[in-house]
Formats: C-alpha cells, sequence, structure tokens
C-alpha cells in the first residue's frame, strides 16, 4: 500500500469543537490515480497538511510505503512529492532555475540535478520552455513546473491540492489527463484533491470526504450505488447536500 491511513482525527485550536476530520480510515495501491474528493471545507487541505507534516498528527497513524509519519519522517518525506494549492514558483526565475533551485533543496549537486531536470521536463512536455521566466508561462504550464519539481527526487506518491484552481476549463482538462498519464509508467501513486466532480472517473479510486467524515473509499462506480444515481455529478451532489449529515 502507498499511503495508509488510521483513524486519524484532526481539530483547529485547543478548544475547536467541530472535528475538521473525523476518525478518517483509507489504505490506497500503489500505481493508481486516486482523487481526493469533497466540497469547500470537508477537510482536504487538512489532512494535506497532515500527510505533508504541517500539522502535527497526533491523533491516528500515517504510514507511506510502510514508513511510519511520526517516527520516520525524513524517510516519508523523501516518498511524497507535493504540489499546494499555491504556487510556490519564483516568477522572476527561469524554469529550470526553480528546479535547480528546488533540487538542491533536496541535497542535489548542480550536475546530479541535471538528469532528473531533463527528465521531468520532459515528461512534462516543457524541454523547449527550461530557459523562460516562469512569468512568461501560462497558468497550464506553470502547474506542470510544479509537478516536474514534486518528482525530481523521483517519490512514490504525488499530493496535489486543487492543483487546477485559477485554470480555465481546457487547461484543466489537459493538466488532469497529463497527471494520470504519470501514474501509467511507473509505481507512482497520485493523490489529486478537488472540489470539481468532472475531474474525477467512474473508475477512478475516489476518497469522498464531507464535513471531516470519510463517507466512501471505493471507485466512481460506487459513489453512484451508494447514492442511488446513475451519474457521478449527481451522486456527489446528493452525498454532500448542505445540511445532509454524512453517513
Ligand atoms: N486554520 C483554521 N482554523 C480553524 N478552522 C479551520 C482552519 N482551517 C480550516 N478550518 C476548518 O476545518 C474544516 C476543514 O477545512 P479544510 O480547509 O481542510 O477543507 P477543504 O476540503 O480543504 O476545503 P477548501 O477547498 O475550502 O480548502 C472546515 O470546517 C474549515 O472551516
Amino acid at each position: 500500500m502507498s499511503i495508509s491511513v488510521e483513524q486519524v482525527s484532526f481539530r483547529y485550536g485547543a478548544a475547536g469543537s467541530k472535528a475538521a476530520l473525523d476518525n478518517v480510515s483509507f489504505e490506497l495501491p500503489d500505481s493508481r490515480f486516486c482523487a481526493l474528493l469533497g466540497p469547500n471545507g470537508a477537510g482536504k487541505s487538512t489532512l494535506f497538511s497532515l500527510l505533508t507534516r504541517l500539522f502535527s498528527l497526533n491523533q491516528g497513524v500515517i504510514t507511506i510505503q510502510g514508513d511510519d509519519l511520526n517516527k520516520a519522517p525524513t524517510a516519508v518525506m523523501q516518498r511524497i512529492g507535493v504540489v499546494f494549492q499555491q504556487s510556490t514558483l519564483d516568477l522572476d526565475l527561469t524554469v529550470s532555475q526553480n528546479l535547480f533551485y528546488h533540487a538542491s533543496l533536496h541535497g542535489f549537486s548542480r550536475k546530479a540535478a541535471k538528469a532528473p531536470i531533463e527528465r521531468e521536463l520532459a515528461r512534462m512536455s516543457l524541454t523547449d520552455r527550461a530557459n523562460d521566466k516562469v512569468r512568461a508561462l501560462n497558468g497550464g504550464h506553470r502547474r506542470r513546473v510544479e509537478i516536474a519539481r514534486a518528482l525530481l527526487h523521483t517519490p512514490d506518491v504525488l499530493l496535489l491540492d486543487e492543483p487546477t484552481t485559477g485554470l480555465d476549463p481546457e487547461a484543466r482538462f489537459a493538466l488532469n489527463q497529463h497527471v494520470r498519464s504519470l501514474c501509467n509508467d511507473g509505481k507512482l501513486t497520485v493523490l489529486w484533491a478537488t472540489h470539481l466532480i468532472e475531474e474525477v472517473q467512474t473508475d477512478d479510486r475516489v476518497l469522498l470526504l464531507h464535513q471531516g467524515k470519510l463517507i466512501s473509499s471505493g471507485n466512481g462506480q460506487d459513489l453512484c450505488d451508494l447514492s442511488g444515481e446513475t451519474s457521478l455529478a449527481a451522486a456527489f451532489k446528493k452525498l454532500t447536500q448542505k445540511g445532509t449529515t454524512p453517513l
């Protein structure tokens, strides 16, 4: 299993009355595109913050490829690549300068960084943009640079938090398709957080979060079966309607 989350709960503040995550458990297999789906406020970013150690995990256990997040944090951080919701690229540096800088943070010498940077730029179809300033790239290409950057150290798991925020529908679709293709040529598992049902397919592994609870951890078809609806869109709407108490 690439990611295992066992009985994880999280509350904001000492006196937090409502759980942002409430006893969430799931396991994700290797080499799959998995969607972390939920409306605004469902708990997706909170889960990402725990997986990336921005927040301390005090309730529950998370393991990545068998390494316990709390017991072996350095090993776990080597196994994951992260694309946060807000871009963290330097717009005034070139694409390759951004990547070299990130590689150096991972301990790569300049010489050692060259091959992984070329490999990931090629995989993202960005080789010809390597010397362009990031400011000159459109939103979709900037996101691809961030994905290339997150994959430089060949992680087993790629976490993306609402990566299509701010992109138009065409660029959103292209990015989603591109990331799906990454799971086909290796053992990379992708966890793609979104509140947009059109970014999810029926045969995807889907973790549906609503009000901090995990409603379903099967595939898209399971959401339809659970809701009694025939389309994913109708199933998502029904299972996360305002005022609906999670199952
Ligand atoms: N810093 C914070 N302090 C207090 N409550 C918070 C904080 N951040 C998030 N919350 C609350 O925790 C719950 C989960 O929020 P979270 O941001 O994880 O959801 P989300 O699914 O990522 O939604 P969004 O897409 O809007 O970011 C929500 O009820 C939210 O209001």
